[in-house]
């Protein structure tokens, strides 16, 4: 069977490959495992919680509306870190397509976390869409601002922890030469290096990235993860390190940081503002390609 559900999680299947899947936990919408090949794709802690009593530690976590920790915002403000999308249990509305299998998941105020939508009373309708192809994976979102009345003010991101082999043997391209906001220095500056690579922790907001730059996660001079992205300007990229992952109870392995890196695509800079009735799509695809060093315009 293509696509299996339980009570908890939802896991599609290539019908031309039963070793190629992916697994989306209903809590979060939250993806948290991607095999290719029988080849697990996304890091996953061993501590993660998937019984619904916190977000996924690992796999994709959905950011929505708020990146971070607000503190401006009259009601974002009052949300916990990363909003409220990845504390939700969504709905799972079925397939939509056989080919390539095709999910989608929706999340409205109705069904979400009501001790968090107290805090933030706005209305939504957010849609996510997984398609697991052949030998890459594609969620989309779509939020649309269902009030009659009222501006949705948000932002998104999807929290990708690609799994690697040897954090210090991996480097990330075609990020060079971008505006970055680093979050532990809290400064702005530009990323001159060629090449991020990681021998700290690391926790930078690359702001404006050029739409047609795929960004690369290369090991030892070998493409393992690429990532393309629409609609989704800001690409945060985070790895905890030593000190940081101690302080996670639900980050294990301690050593656990060294097979993973967050490259996380979003709108997180700034706002977005829909007006009453209006819709906003975006979309990440986690594909294999060849190694392509884009120049810097
Ligand atoms: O522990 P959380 O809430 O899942 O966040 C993990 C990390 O998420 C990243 O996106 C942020 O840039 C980091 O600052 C943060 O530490």
């Amino acid at each position: 069977m293509v696509v299996k559900e339980t009570d908890r999680e939802v896991v599609l299947t290539r019908p031309d490959d039963e070793t190629t899947s992916v697994t989306i936990l209903k809590y979060g919408a939250t993806v948290y495992s991607w095999k290719l090949k029988s080849e697990e794709q996304l890091w996953l802690s061993t501590a993660a919680k998937l019984d619904g009593s916190k977000p996924v530690r690992g796999g994709i976590p959905l950011v929505f509306p708020v990146f971070g920790k607000n503190t401006t915002d009259e009601y974002l403000s009052k949300l916990p870190q990363h909003g409220l999308a990845r504390n939700s249990t969504w709905e799972f509305l079925g397939q939509t397509k056989s080919d390539p299998p095709t999910v989608q998941f929706g999340l409205k105020p109705e069904i979400a976390n009501p001790e968090l939508t107290k805090l933030w009373p706005m209305d939504f309708l957010l849609i996510l869409t997984v398609e697991l192809g052949a030998d890459s994976l594609k969620t989309a979102i779509e939020v649309e601002n269902t009030s009659t009345s009222k501006e949705l003010k948000f932002n998104w991101l999807f929290h990708t922890y690609f799994r690697i082999e040897d954090i210090e043997g991996t480097m990330v391209s075609n990020l060079a030469g971008m505006k970055l906001y680093d979050q532990l220095l809290k400064e702005s500056y530009v990323d001159k290096h060629p090449v991020v690579t990681f021998h700290q922790e690391t926790d930078v907001i690359y702001q404006n990235v050029n739409p047609e730059r795929a960004i690369q996660i290369v090991d030892k001079g070998v493409q393992v993860h690429t990532l393309k992205r629409y609609n989704l300007p800001d690409t945060v990229v985070w790895n905890p390190w030593v000190e940081k992952s101690q302080g996670m109870a639900d980050f294990e392995p301690k050593t656990g940081y060294e097979q993973m890196i967050c490259i996380e695509p979003g709108h997180v800079h700034d706002f977005i503002t829909l007006a009453p009735g209006k819709k906003w799509n975006a979309h990440q695809l986690l594909c294999k390609d060849e190694l392509n060093y884009q120049a810097i315009q």
